[in-house]
């Protein structure tokens, strides 16, 4: 029994990255995947959208569908003002662990909380666990099929507000053609799609960015 994927990748951070330095954090995991071996970060191509995207929005109450190893977590939490927070989904806990151990070697535990669960089952739940009203920015970067039922279920629990601003990985790969549907025809989007490529290839793939209108 080897070593997995996500705990290599924890051995590159903590080989190669400065404890509390989440930039160097971010570099040896970019170096790392692309170098050595891919892994399913949003990567830095995406990153820097991604990075573009949240310094707009300065959100103080963030959702990430899809932690993995935390790569998306550091780039997001690196970014947020004082008091603000991110609350990060992962349905697999072996991904929660590596990654729980990459946020706290970036210095950045105190801003990112880290559920351990199915997104369906944990967003009905999360007004009354964290007692907030509404989230300002999500990043959806989970199972592609799972896009359109947690927007949906994010509005009817009442977690989005006019101007929150939703951000999608892979939208073309590996795709997620109903999600592209539903937001782009939907009166209470709008929405906007960032080019880029697949994390560490030439492969197309991009972000879309979709407003809530309320
Ligand atoms: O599947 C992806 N992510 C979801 C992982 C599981 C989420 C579990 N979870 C967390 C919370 N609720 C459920 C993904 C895949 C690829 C990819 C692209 C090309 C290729 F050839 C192979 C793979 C690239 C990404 O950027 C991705 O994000
Ligand atoms: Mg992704």
């Amino acid at each position: 029994t080897g070593s997995s994927r996500p705990q290599r990748i924890l051995k590159a951070v903590q080989k190669n990255a400065t404890k509390g330095d989440p930039q160097s954090v971010i570099s040896a995991i970019d170096y790392y995947c692309r170098h050595k071996e891919w892994a399913m970060n949003v990567g830095d191509d995406k990153g820097l959208i991604l990075d573009s995207v949240l310094t707009e929005v300065n959100p103080s109450m963030a959702l990430e569908l899809g932690t993995y190893c935390g790569y998306s977590s550091v780039r997001i939490a690196r970014l947020l003002s004082p008091n603000s927070k991110l609350i990060t989904v992962e349905f697999n806990p072996a991904f929660a662990a590596i990654a729980r151990q990459i946020i706290a070697y970036a210095g950045l535990q105190d801003k990112v909380t880290i559920v351990e669960g199915a997104s369906g089952d944990l967003i009905p739940k999360m007004k009354e666990r964290f007692g907030l009203k509404s989230f300002d920015f999500v990043f959806l970067d989970h199972w592609k099929d799972r896009y359109v039922p947690d927007t949906k279920l994010l509005e009817d629990c009442g977690l989005l507000r006019k101007g929150t601003v939703l951000l999608a990985d892979n939208v073309i790969c590996p795709g997620a053609p109903e999600y592209l549907k539903y937001v782009r025809n939907n009166p209470r989007y709008e929405s906007r799609y960032y080019p880029s490529v697949l994390e560490y290839t030439k492969a197309e793939d991009g972000l879309e960015k979709s407003v809530f209108l309320g």
